[in-house]
């Protein structure tokens, strides 16, 4: 099967300064990545390069079969890349059902889909971005993505603030987007073990570098080397 995503290579940053150093990975169609590193070791950077958000020093980013290394942001959400960022970035004018149907492209996901997945978004589809609450606002940010029908969603610490509850229920549906639709995605979160528990495989960073590779259960099996790597939340 080819590759959905190849980095070779890839060092970027901001402005002068090098927060990637040499990353190189590749994705098939269908794959999970948990991406994980302490605080400040370029997670968010790296999710932000392959969006086209950093300045790119080095290296190239091949995505569906294109050389995306110099593409735009939104040259990259239209070749496929579905982006939740730390943010959430809710626009606080528009409805639910607005955030959704602004950014709709054609596919599966269309609004009944997203509202399936996320039956309390159907409830509060009249309420406006600011009506919402975290975890309401971060199904908002992920449903999203999924109207733009992404082959690949990246997603970066989708479960930061939340009450444990909205957790627990926010990775159930992230497990069943990466098992039973077989989407492919990179998940960045500080949640180690219950990143792990969703996806196939794990990458972690340090200082900008890729310092373990193998499957997520293997280092989920593996309690000593998760903590050295990771400080780990959960
Ligand atoms: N907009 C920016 N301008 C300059 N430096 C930045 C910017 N954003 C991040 N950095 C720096 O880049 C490095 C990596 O930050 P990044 O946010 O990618 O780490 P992270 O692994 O995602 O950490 P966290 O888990 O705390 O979000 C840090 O040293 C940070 O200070």
């Amino acid at each position: 099967m080819t590759d959905l995503l190849t980095v070779e290579g890839l060092c970027a940053g901001y402005g002068l300064a090098r927060v990637l150093d040499n990353i190189s990975f590749t994705m098939k169609p269908g794959e999970s990545i948990a991406l994980l590193g302490r605080n400040g070791v370029g997670k968010s950077t790296l999710m932000r390069t392959l969006m086209g958000l950093t300045r790119r020093h080095s290296g190239t980013i091949r995505f569906a079969g294109a050389d995306i290394s110099g593409a735009s942001p939104h040259a990259r959400a239209r070749a496929g890349l579905g982006w939740v960022p730390q943010e959430r970035a809710m626009w606080p004018s528009l409805t639910v059902e607005e955030h959704l149907t602004t950014v709709g492209r054609h596919g599966a996901w269309d609004l009944a889909a997203v509202y399936e997945v996320f039956p309390r978004l159907k409830e509060r589809r009249t309420n406006m971005g600011n009506q919402l609450s975290g975890g309401e606002q971060q199904m908002v940010a992920i449903a999203r993505a999924l109207m733009t029908n992404p082959r690949l969603l990246l997603l970066d610490e989708p479960m930061e603030g939340l009450a444990p509850i909205i957790v627990q229920e926010l990775a159930a549906v992230v497990t069943r987007l990466i098992r039973d639709t077989g989407l492919s995605v990179i998940v960045v979160e500080q949640h180690a073990r219950l990143a792990l528990s969703m996806t196939a495989r794990a990458m972690v960073l340090d200082r900008g570098r890729i310092v373990h590779e193998s499957s997520s259960a293997d280092l989920l099996a593996d309690g000593e080397k998760l903590g050295r790597l990771v400080a780990v939340a959960a």
